[in-house]
């Protein structure tokens, strides 16, 4: 697979805080790499410092075949999460004024942007307005996309849209690396890489980040008492709807804090999702 984004042990400083810590990834060509991380885990650093938009404190940056510089970024389609449009010029006045930015003409919008042409982005819907930062960013066929959660705050319908998108790009041959807080995107994703306070902490596909880490689903009638009497005793649990269920703990532990409150429950040993790794993963990189 031919590399077209890479970082080696690149790390970033603000001042005394290290946003970004001796990363290194990397992202080839046709495939769709999901960056996942809670708020603050150093995502969009890391982002900008691969688009060359961000000096590393330590480490090296690698575009297609050498550093983020303006020509290599060209070949690049990156959309940003506040999406990079002009707010107060029309659709067709953002698509004009990025063609003529990469030297190409502006794309034709699809029938489904067609009556927007003459609209404000601002006065967009948000969901309207990530097609079009989309637009934008493909109108040069890049080899290389990167988005920083494409997704957030559009409908559901949208959101399938915007993925159908990905996957296109993806298929063609570009390079993907995609930033989102949902993890029905994330299991859409080829690879997944999980970052926490900085640190690259784990990488791979669902299964070799779920692992053999396992959750302790508790049933019991009364599970606002056993979900209060696990949260009072420091149990990092979880309420899923009203299951409540506690990654990689040990099942003594938990039994004895439920019998110490006077609760019974039935305990079930199920595999964790992806979410719950990611939260023992934080956890983990906070000692
Ligand atoms: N220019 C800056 N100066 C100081 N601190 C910064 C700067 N940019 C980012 N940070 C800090 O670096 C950390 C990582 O921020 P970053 O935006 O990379 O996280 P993120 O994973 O993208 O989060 P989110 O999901 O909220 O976008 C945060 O604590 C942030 O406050």
């Amino acid at each position: 697979m031919t590399m077209i984004l890479s970082t080696d042990v690149v790390t970033r400083r603000f001042g005394s805080f290290t946003a970004v810590d001796a990363v290194s990834v990397e992202v080839g060509a046709g495939e769709v790499v999901g960056l996942l991380g809670a708020n603050g885990a150093g995502k969009t650093t890391l982002i900008r410092m691969m688009l060359g938009l961000l000096a590393p404190s330590d480490g090296a940056v690698t575009l297609f075949d050498g550093p983020p510089d303006l020509p290599r970024r060209a070949r690049l389609g990156y959309v940003p999460q506040n999406l990079g449009l002009y707010r107060d010029m029309t659709v067709a006045e953002n698509l004009e004024f990025s063609a003529h930015a990469y030297g190409g003409s502006a794309p034709a919008l699809p029938p489904e942007l067609a009556d927007s042409a003459d609209t404000l982005v601002g006065d967009l819907p948000l969901g309207t307005q990530r097609r079009v930062a989309f637009l934008v960013a493909l109108a040069h066929t890049p080899e290389a996309l990167v988005l920083d959660e494409p997704t957030s705050g559009v409908d559901a319908l949208s959101r399938a849209r915007l993925w159908d998108t990905i996957r296109e790009q993806a298929d063609r041959g570009a390079g993907v690396l995609v930033t989102t807080h949902y993890m029905e995107e994330a299991q859409q994703c080829d690879r997944l890489l999980l970052m926490s306070n900085g640190r690259l902490v784990a990488a791979g596909d669902e299964d070799d980040i779920i692992g053999d880490t396992h959750t302790i689903a508790v049933h019991c009638p009364d599970w606002t008492r056993a979900f209060a009497a696990l949260n009072d005793a420091g149990v990092p649990v979880i309420l899923a709807g009203r299951a409540i269920r506690v990654p990689d703990i040990d099942e003594q532990k938990l039994r004895t804090v439920l019998t110490s409150a006077g609760i019974e429950a039935r305990l079930d040993t199920v595999r964790a999702t992806i979410e719950e790794r990611m939260l023992t993963l934080a956890r983990g990189s906070n000692q």
